[in-house]
């Protein structure tokens, strides 16, 4: 993509940020017209049928409410995740508004939600809503980028690709975290740059551990760091890096947002810890009995003078410790080295600070719209990611059309090439059987499985009797076989039950092997595929999840099952191979895949993966499988 001028980019930004806006806005609207019928669930969006199972006070007086099924059973597959924005309404009356709030936390059978006020309602349901708020600070950021002038007009030129990225002398530096070489080069590559930078992460090579460390070492050198990434998990998986390394680091957030165990870095934590806040606290409750006295106050000659005074009274001291308030949070802030914050940043919170180093974790998630916040408080700015894995997720299709599904960084790794990046190339997941395919297709054959991980295979962690049998890398075909996909009864997505059955047959032999539930991953392309095998496999510990919902993530064995099976060789949308790179690379010691190659073998990618396996001697057919299972 290439604009002729910054205000062309920005004119196509704001049409982007509307015709998604639109599109969330579409979506709502259908789901709560459809009510209870026709499954509104399926989308992944909404919840229905739920009740109230528990309460509490939460932090800023908000009430975290639990909500749960009936009978406890498990919540639908869903996109509700912590930090979305939601919608409680009451599904006994649709048409009235419903609460705003925010997903606090989630089980496999409850959703709990951060909201302002108590869903007055017996039969809760639970939309995802339109991210209003997120796109109102967005649009904000892009016109105030097109008013920018010097430095930040040059920084800006750069990330549209009109300007060079400008590099200085590599500085020395002392690490204090064991890395490897190419990590040490990216860190080093990453602390020259004048205004931009990109580091490469293929997976499981580092790379939250590598920008961690570029800015624990911007630290050393007296920077103040605004660390960001697109979702509060990846905000938070690198906080979980920071913490070690930098003493001064400070979450912003809502902290019902934030991992569990990093809340003691979030600001209102830190806030609440601080030793003014107990005065602040009698203040408010100072304020609050003389409110008390002043509706006690009966009848008397000068009783509505007295009470105007202890409002006033009460007004006053409000207002102090209000005043006070704002001193401590920008007083915890200021003393923080790096401030971490999802890319949605709370303008009002951080005033005009801007910072010598920004970086950004989890680029490749990030649209185009979403960078400019960030932006505007950068000197230089530090990207990381990998744009061989899924891109960031688009509803308008109209706008994935035009572009917005092409994160920032993929575009400028695209624009600047090699000059601009630095790619982490030793990886601590995956066997090197698992690993090759995915380093030559997507990585120039560069990727390395470090020696830890290298040769480790499940013998390693099963009892000795059970292991030799078990399988680094198969690939078992369903050609033939007549093992064909179907659309699910009502719905748009596709699944496969037979493939589905192989799949039972695995994990069942993968548990009587010794293997514990929590070490195994079922990946599908499909939600359709998802939902048959989680009513098949109601196993504890067991992750049965769409490809979407496992980038990141990583497990012992991998059982993955592509679905499409039909005679016209259709892939839908497994022809974006980035999908299939990461279904491939999720497993350590054993990964075990099943499709039709007659369907996927059509399309060229599809045809490399199935030649590799045979490379490998990892080629299968079901036809070797026992007659009653065709
Ligand atoms: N130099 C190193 N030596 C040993 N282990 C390392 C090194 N660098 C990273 N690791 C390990 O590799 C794993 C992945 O690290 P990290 O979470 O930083 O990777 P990532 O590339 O951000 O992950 P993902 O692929 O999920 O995006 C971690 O367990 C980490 O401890």
């Amino acid at each position: 993509m290439a604009w002729a001028t910054p205000d062309a980019y920005f004119d196509q930004l704001e049409r982007w940020l509307e015709l998604e806006g639109a599109a969330e806005r579409q979506r709502l609207t259908q789901r709560m017209q459809q009510g209870r019928s026709g499954d509104p669930e399926r989308s992944g969006e909404t919840i229905v049928n739920l009740r109230i199972a528990d309460h509490r006070s939460g932090l800023g007086g908000r009430y975290l409410i639990d909500f749960t099924k009936p009978a406890g059973e498990r919540l639908p597959m869903n996109r509700l995740k912590v930090g979305s924005p939601v919608v409680v309404s009451n599904e006994k009356n649709l048409g009235e508004a419903g609460q705003p709030g925010v997903v606090s936390r989630r089980t496999s059978t409850a959703i709990q939600v951060a909201l302002e006020n108590w869903p007055d309602a017996k039969h809760c349901r639970i939309d995802l809503s339109p991210d209003e708020r997120t796109r109102i600070r967005q649009q904000g950021a892009i016109a105030r980028t097109r008013q920018v002038t010097g430095s930040q007009a040059r920084l800006a030129e750069t990330l549209l690709g009109l300007q060079e990225p400008r590099f200085g002398p590599e500085p020395l530096v002392g690490f204090s975290t064991h890395l490897n070489p190419p990590q040490e080069d990216a860190v080093r590559f990453a602390l020259s740059a004048r205004d931009l930078a990109i580091l490469h992460g293929p997976p499981g090579t580092g790379k939250t551990t590598t920008l961690a460390e570029v800015v624990h070492q911007a630290v050393i050198a007296g920077d103040k760091v605004l660390a960001c990434a697109p979702s509060n998990t990846a905000v938070d998986n690198l906080l979980e890096r920071l913490v070690p390394l930098v003493p001064t680091v400070v979450r912003v957030g809502h902290p019902a947002r934030v991992f569990e165990a990093l809340r003691g870095h979030t600001l209102d934590e830190l806030v609440e810890a601080d030793e003014s806040t107990k005065i602040i606290q009698e203040m408010y409750r100072e304020a609050e009995q003389l409110i008390c006295s002043a509706e006690k106050i009966s009848r008397s000659r000068d009783a509505y003078r007295r009470r105007g005074e202890l409002f006033g009274e009460a007004k006053t001291l409000r207002s102090h410790a209000r005043q006070l308030e704002r001193h401590v949070v920008q007083q915890v802030l200021d003393s923080a080295d790096v401030i971490c914050t999802t890319m949605t940043i709370d303008d009002e919170l951080l005033g005009d600070r801007r910072f010598p180093l920004v970086v950004i974790d989890e680029a490749c998630q990030s649209t185009e719209p979403a960078l400019w916040q960030a932006v505007l408080r950068a000197d230089r700015i530090v990207l990381a990611g990998d744009h061989c894995q899924l891109p960031p997720t688009v509803l308008s299709s109209e706008a994935a059309h035009e572009g917005l599904r092409i994160s920032p960084m993929e575009r400028l790794v695209g624009r600047f090439g090699d000059a601009i990046f630095r790619r982490l190339t030793v990886q601590y997941r995956m066997h090197e059987s698992i690993m090759r395919f995915s380093s030559e297709h997507f990585y120039n054959g560069e990727l390395v499985a470090d020696v830890s991980v290298k040769q480790h295979t499940l013998a390693d962690i099963l009892p000795t009797d059970t292991a030799e049998e078990q399988p680094i890398l198969e690939f078992w075909d369903t050609a033939g076989a007549g093992w064909d996909e179907e659309l699910e009864p009502d719905g748009e997505s596709k699944r496969n039950p037979k493939e589905a059955g192989w799949v039972v047959t695995q994990v069942k032999q993968l548990l009587d092997a010794g293997l514990e539930a929590e070490q195994i991953a079922v990946i599908a392309p499909y939600a359709a595929q998802v939902r048959l095998l989680r009513n098949r496999l109601r196993i504890d510990g067991l992750e049965i999840d769409t490809v979407d919902g496992f980038q990141g993530r990583e497990k012992e064995a991998v059982i993955l099952t592509f679905v499409r099976s039909n005679p016209m060789g259709e892939i839908g949308f497994l022809a974006d191979a980035r999908r299939s790179n990461v279904a491939l690379t999720r497993a350590k010691r054993s990964l075990r895949a099943i499709g039709d190659s007659a369907t996927l073998g059509g399309d060229a990618f599809y045809a490399s993966v199935l030649e590799y396996f045979q490379i490998e001697g990892a080629y299968r057919s079901v036809w070797e499988l026992d007659d009653t299972l065709l």
